[in-house]
């Protein structure tokens, strides 16, 4: 079987004109914001792309749609060229931009719906029952008459995922699909793209600022730094690999003093010391121990781990500025 990805060292260079002084009033400067990057992904893996702002994600997840084409290096998405084999690959790959609309603005969303499936040619014993399917899973029950301007954003990116997967494609490409989206409206997108895996195996690739996307979706997580792989493999590793710590929040029964807790550092004390925060090491203890060690010395009320952000661990990734501190 052909992987569903397979890119070997790419290159995208942007070319910007930029005002310059005197004789030389255009100037030409060329950005590489892909620069030899090489994956393979096989069917049915799950692949986060995280990176800081301007590392050359979203560049790398168009260049894999197609809808920009590589200075240098080969992309197979789906074991085609997606260039030259655009619409043979529009058929079996769902993608969802979350800046960007694939929907008509101004129609109701079943009638978005209603032109993807001519243009994908699905007959209506197709699509209809798979429409069906997906109102029920996302609920798009309520608004599906509504013109696509009026929706809020989360009901809008329930329907451009279901739009990206009417067609039941084999490879989903995402970016940033939570992006905007609150608490509940990202847990219930996320159950809902764990499902469609689950039950078909459907390959996913996204980009996200989000670590709760990588932790939830991905059991792989591929760091763009500066257009290349920094890293490659699965998420605890990368937390590993970075010493990214994690942080025990213990609201207290009473106020108190700040506590000391051997194998953890105090961050910070709160309300009077009702609420301290810990920060430790999953490499070298547990927030069970940690909280045994606190109950020890204070009357513990409640308790929420923090992990950390993806801008944590890019941050001590890139080892250029100390953890943020809470
Ligand atoms: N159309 C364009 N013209 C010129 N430069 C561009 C263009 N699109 C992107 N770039 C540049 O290419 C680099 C990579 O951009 P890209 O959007 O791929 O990054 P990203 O990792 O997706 O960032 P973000 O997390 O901010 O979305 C950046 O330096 C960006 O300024």
């Amino acid at each position: 079987m052909n992987p569903a990805l397979e890119v070997t060292d790419l290159v995208r260079e942007y070319v910007v004109r930029e005002k310059g002084e005197g004789r030389f009033r255009r100037r030409r400067r060329v950005v590489r914001a892909v620069d030899g990057l090489s994956l393979r992904v096989e069917p049915g893996e799950a692949v986060g792309l995280i990176g800081a702002n301007g590392a050359g994600k979203s560049t790398t997840v168009k260049l894999l749609t197609g809808i920009l084409v590589p200075t240098a290096g080969t992309v197979r998405t789906c074991g085609l060229d997606p260039v030259a084999r655009r619409r043979d690959l529009a058929r079996r790959i769902g993608v969802v931009f979350g800046q960007r609309s694939q929907l008509w603005w101004d129609l109701p969303l079943a009638e978005s719906f209603r032109l993807l499936a001519a243009i994908h040619r699905l007959p209506a014993a197709v699509w209809r029952p798979r429409l069906d399917e997906l109102d029920a899973r996302l609920d798009l029950g309520g608004f599906l008459t509504t013109p696509v301007r009026q929706l809020s954003l989360g009901q809008r990116m329930r329907g451009e995922v279901a739009a990206a997967l009417l067609h039941s494609p084999e490879l989903l490409l995402l970016d940033e699909p939570t992006i905007g989206l609150d608490v509940v409206s990202s847990e219930r997108l996320r159950r809902f793209l764990r499902a469609e895996r689950a039950e078909r195996g459907t390959t996913l690739l996204l980009t996200t600022h989000d670590m709760g996307d990588v932790e939830r979706l991905c059991e792989r997580v591929l760091v763009v730094e500066a257009g290349r792989a920094a890293y490659d493999g699965d998420l605890p590793g990368l937390v590993r690999r970075v010493g990214a710590r994690r942080v025990l929040v213990v609201d207290l029964r009473e106020p108190g003093p700040a506590l000391s807790v051997p194998g953890a550092e105090l961050l910070g004390v709160e309300a009077d010391g009702l609420r301290q925060r810990f920060a430790f090491s999953p490499e070298e203890t547990t927030a069970a121990a940690v909280l045994a060690e606190v109950s020890r010395r204070a009357g513990v009320r409640d308790l929420s781990v923090e992990e950390p952000g993806i801008a944590d661990v890019l941050r001590q990734l890139h080892g250029d500025v100390p953890p943020a501190p809470r």
